[in-house]
Parts: C-alpha cells; structure tokens; sequence
C-alpha cells in the first residue's frame, strides 16, 4: 500500500492510499454523482484537464471491458474515490479498473472521504487540486498547484480531436449525411445517429466551412468537449457561417456553448458544475422532464422565458435545469438549429432524451422537403 495525497488550491488536504498509476498530477477537481457508469465517465474527452472524484462510494465493481470504452482512452488527468472493489464481478470484465488506471498512467487516490469533498467543493466551487503518490511533501505541491492554470480560458480541443475525417456508415438504409465537429466526441453519439439512418463524417475541430461543405452535409452537428467555451473561438465562427448557409444544426454540451456564443450570448463559469446521470431537466417545449447525463462546468447565459435576438433572427431557451435553473437547451425559432447542454447518446445515463436525435432527423427531413422550419417551435 503506498500513501498518497489530495491537496486543494485552497490548503485543504486529504489522505489516503494510491490508486492506479504512482505519480502526481495536476487538474480542476470537479465530482460526478453518477452511480453507474464510470467507464464511460474516464473515457469521456470532455474531462481532460479535471481530476474527477465520485460520489458513488464503491467503485470499480464491474471492472473493465472495451465496449464501454467511450474512446481511445481515458482522459481524466487523476482520479479521486472512496472505497475501490477488490474483487471484480461481471462476466463482461477482462481487468480491474486499478490495473486499467496503472496501465494508462492516470495516477489517483482511494480512501478519501468523498463527501466531506464533494460538500467542500459544493461551497466553496470546483478548484485546482492535485494528487500525488510519489512525494510527502504538501507544502511544495501547493505552490505547484497554485502556480497551475486553471479551467478559465483553457482549450483542449487540440488533445482529444481527430486527426483526420473517419465515416461511421448508416445501419440499413442511408437517409441523411451529417458532418459532425469532433471537440471531443463520444462513441455513443455517431452510433445514436447512425442507428438513424444518417452516415455521419466525424471531422477534426480544425476543419473549415470549405471542407464541411465538400461532404455536402444534410446537416452539420457539434459535440461535447472539454475546456472552456470562451476560448473555442474557431469552432463559434464554423458555426456561424453553417448557420449562415441555413444547414441544419444540432450540437450537445460544449456545442451547445458554441451554439451560444454563435447567437451572441455569453458563457460563464459555473460554481460547481454538473456531472452525473441523474440530473432533472425539463424540456420547455412539451412541459415534460428528462432525467439526463450531464457533465458540464460552464453554461450558457440567455433569458430562460421568452425570446431572444440574435443574428439568425430570434432565438429561445428550450430546455432548463430544474436543479438550479440553468439554461440546456437553444433553438433558432426561424431557422432549423437546435442544441442542448447534456448529454442525450445516454453513456452512461438514462436514455430519456434520445428524442433529441429523432427531433434532428425531423429537421433534415423538412429541410430536405422544403417545408417551413422552425427548431424552436
Ligand atoms: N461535456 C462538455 O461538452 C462540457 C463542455 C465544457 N467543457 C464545460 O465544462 O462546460
């Protein structure tokens, strides 16, 4: 057993022993309350840059499998949990979440008090932090932790986007093509729109209006993504001239910030964020509540009643978090473009929002057919 340690940019410490790789690491502590789930939470692009403790007590019960892999790899930059399962059990594990943590180098702690975390954390908001299992001394990890950048104006969508375009085919027929913007996309969400009948060309966040034009996209779609939407400044331009050319739009999480930013509303920083499967959001165009997947830290500012100007002609808040008010979802009323702050692929998560993929099939469809359009109506 090695001893390790989190250290809070604020002083506050917390002991217990290493899990996973031994080292340091630097991140913004952020929690999850997903219950399940925590395969696709490491694998998630948009938590580069995070330390991520959980609130579900035991962790690691079912071990780790492939399937559940939402990309390439794991992307949490360190990993902050209670008590870890000795004993895996699921006929679908072929290793142990330690092990699987050791091998990708992603250093964390285990035996840490989450709550006492996650209350300090809801107080006092999300907050650089480190752990570390290779040196004692506190003192000197404070000021590395303190002399870190933090969450504000930070960009890592150099990181986790595609290098070079891929096609995830249609299953079956092939109804739709779509260009989907990869800041950091997950598995879960070409498969969701291919299981649509749409081919889906996953394209570097890099790419121009030139080239998302070149696959002749029905529609044009943007994914989650880690960092903060302020400093996605390439991505908010693409979109304004897709929106410009009128191509349908749909984005989910950062692309809902970018979506934002591209009606000329602001984003800010939230306290503490949201993270988990279980959050509460109703959706203001049927009066119905989801329970859905979230993992965000920023948010997009606009009026939740009423309309909105923007440069594509009005604009409304559709969906909101019954929590705490905050806006998640977008629509343009005169134009086919729609986004939402969660995460409707569902992985992990309740499947509830799912209609968000069929809802953006119905805009291509219209839009094809030539019918009036209207995301927001
Ligand atoms: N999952 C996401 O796309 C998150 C978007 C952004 N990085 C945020 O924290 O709000």
């Amino acid at each position: 057993m090695t001893e390790a340690v989190l250290v809070l940019e604020d002083g506050r410490v917390f002991r217990g022993e290493s899990f996973g790789a031994i080292g340091e690491t630097i991140g913004e502590i952020v929690f999850s309350t997903g219950m399940t789930g925590y395969q696709e939470t490491l694998t998630d692009p948009s938590y580069k840059g995070q330390i991520v403790a959980m609130t579900a007590p035991h962790i690691g019960n079912t071990g780790v499998n492939d399937e559940d892999f939402e990309s390439r790899r794991i992307w949490v930059d360190g990993y902050v949990v209670r008590d870890p399962a000795r004993v895996r059990s699921s006929w679908r594990a072929n290793r142990s979440l330690d092990d699987e943590l050791s091998a990708q180098g992603v250093v964390g702690i285990s035996g840490v008090d989450t709550r006492a975390l996650t209350r300090h954390l809801r107080e006092r908001g999300s907050m650089r932090g480190a752990i570390s299992s290779s040196s004692a001394d506190v003192e000197s990890l404070l000021a590395r932790v303190n002399a870190a950048p933090t969450m504000k104006g930070a960009s890592f969508l150099a990181d986790v986007t595609t290098e070079q375009t891929y096609v995830v085919p249609a299953v079956g027929e092939k109804r739709f093509t779509v260009a989907a913007i990869d800041l950091g996309i997950k598995g879960m969400t070409p498969r969701r729109m291919a299981e649509r009948g749409i081919e889906v060309h996953v394209m570097p966040a890099t790419s121009t209006f030139e080239e998302v034009a070149a696959v002749a996209p029905d529609g044009v779609f943007m994914s989650n993504g880690p960092g903060d939407p302020a400093a996605a400044d390439h991505a908010v331009a693409l979109l304004k001239q897709v929106l410009a050319a009128g191509i349908p739009y749909f984005g989910i999480c950062l692309g809902n910030q970018i979506f934002g930013r591209a009606l000329d509303r602001g984003t800010y920083k939230l306290v503490y964020g949201h993270r988990g499967i279980n959050q509460p959001v109703q959706d203001l165009t049927t009066g119905k509540v989801e329970i859905t997947a979230h993992n965000h830290g920023f948010a997009v500012d606009a009026p939740l009643a009423g309309q909105f100007d923007t440069p594509f002609g009005p604009g409304r808040v559709t969906h909101v978090c019954l929590n705490d008010d905050v806006v998640e979802g977008l629509a343009l009323l005169d134009q086919p473009a729609f986004s939402v702050q969660y995460h409707p692929e569902a992985a992990a998560g309740p499947h509830d929002a799912a209609y968000l993929f069929d809802r953006f099939v119905e805009l291509m469809q219209t839009d094809k057919t030539g019918a009036d359009v209207q995301a927001g109506a």
